[in-house]
């Protein structure tokens, strides 16, 4: 009788997902991006179920992060987007009951925020015939999130909605492009359990970098992506180095420098900002430096019990119908 209850509120006509991303990829800052999935299959990014046609639009929220959003969810992102989406078409829409499955921490630098805003705006494109082009639908995503942070960046958005790892085109129509990836590359994910606002790291970082610090920036992404192109390994992780984001924000992340020296002298390719943090991301040569390095996060980073450390391969998927 309760199973059959609790199937009952299941139920949905369509189910869709979002995969979570880490923004900056340490050497990208607001221009590079990548989407994520646990090697285990879990589904670690948000879920939205269209549960019914309904006479006004309703907003139920279920998952392990619930507790994270307001309790109030008549403010929630996914009711935004669903305006800013009717807004977009310019006439209004058949009203609907909806159901958030909120997988992703919040304020976490998983793309939290991002990962609901791509689920829900991809969803009502989908549901509705697909009106929008994936590009409107990219800039609309985007503005939706930069709504959240305080400035619009594509960084989580792009990756959820489309898969892999984006670049950022600035003043390109094409918005962003895939680039090449290491197959055997592994990631994995450290969220400590605290809640870290994008918007109040955003407020630390600088407002203006020198010349000198600009070249270098746009050399040390140039670097990366050359190599990516290259298959050359080693240069690619040489060029994992944060010069914008990291110097500014390791006082909010005081871990950091202890933690990635533990895990470099393991022979971890690199410890990095996931987004504006917590989260770490450790990047990994194999499954067995995967495991040894979420061992050793989870026994050194987090926190309580809303902790996660997810070992992940590239989402070349992103978002999608379930
Ligand atoms: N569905 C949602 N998912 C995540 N955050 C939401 C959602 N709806 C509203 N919010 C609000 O948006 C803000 C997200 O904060 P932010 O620091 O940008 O998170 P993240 O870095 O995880 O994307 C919070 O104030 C949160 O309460
Ligand atoms: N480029 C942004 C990325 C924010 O990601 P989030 O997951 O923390 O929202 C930044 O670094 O501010």
């Amino acid at each position: 009788m309760q199973a059959e209850l609790a199937n009952k509120t299941l139920s949905y006509q369509k189910r869709y997902y979002a995969p979570a991303s880490t923004g900056n990829f340490s050497v990208g800052f607001d221009l590079l991006g990548a989407a994520f999935e646990p090697l285990n299959g879990e589904l670690f990014g948000d879920v939205l179920d269209i549960v019914a046609p309904s006479r006004t639009l309703e907003l139920d929220i279920v998952g392990r992060y619930r507790h994270q959003l307001p309790a109030d969810n008549s403010t929630n992102l996914v009711l935004q987007c669903f305006a800013a989406f009717e807004q977009k078409l310019g006439r209004v829409l058949p009203k609907l009951a909806l159901r958030l499955h909120k997988n992703l921490p919040v304020g976490s630098g998983l793309g939290s925020s991002a990962c609901s805003i791509v689920v829900a705006c991809y969803a009502f494109n989908d549901y509705f015939g697909k009106p929008l082009s994936d590009t409107e639908l990219l800039t609309l995503m985007a503005e939706a999130e930069g709504g959240v942070s305080g400035s619009v960046h594509y960084d989580n958005v792009a990756p959820s909605f489309l898969g892999g790892l984006q670049l950022m085109l600035p003043q390109s129509e094409r918005i962003c492009r895939s680039l090449p990836w290491f197959e055997h590359w592994r990631v994995v994910l450290s969220y400590p359990g605290t809640v870290l606002s994008t918007k109040a790291a955003r407020a630390v970082l600088p407002k203006e970098l020198s010349l000198a610090h600009s070249i270098n920036f746009a050399g040390m992404l140039s670097r990366f992506v050359s190599a990516l192109y290259a298959a050359d390994e080693a240069d690619a992780v040489a060029a994992l180095q944060d010069l914008v984001a990291e110097p500014a924000r390791t006082p909010l992340i005081s871990e950091l420098p202890t933690l990635r020296l533990a895990l470099v002298e393991m022979g971890v390719l690199h410890l990095g900002i996931s987004g504006a943090g917590p989260t770490l991301f450790a990047l990994c040569a194999n499954d067995a430096q995967a495991q040894l390095a979420a061992t050793y996060l989870s026994r050194h980073y987090e926190k309580n019990q809303d902790a996660t450390t997810q070992i992940c391969r590239l989402s070349l998927a992103g978002a999608r119908a379930l």
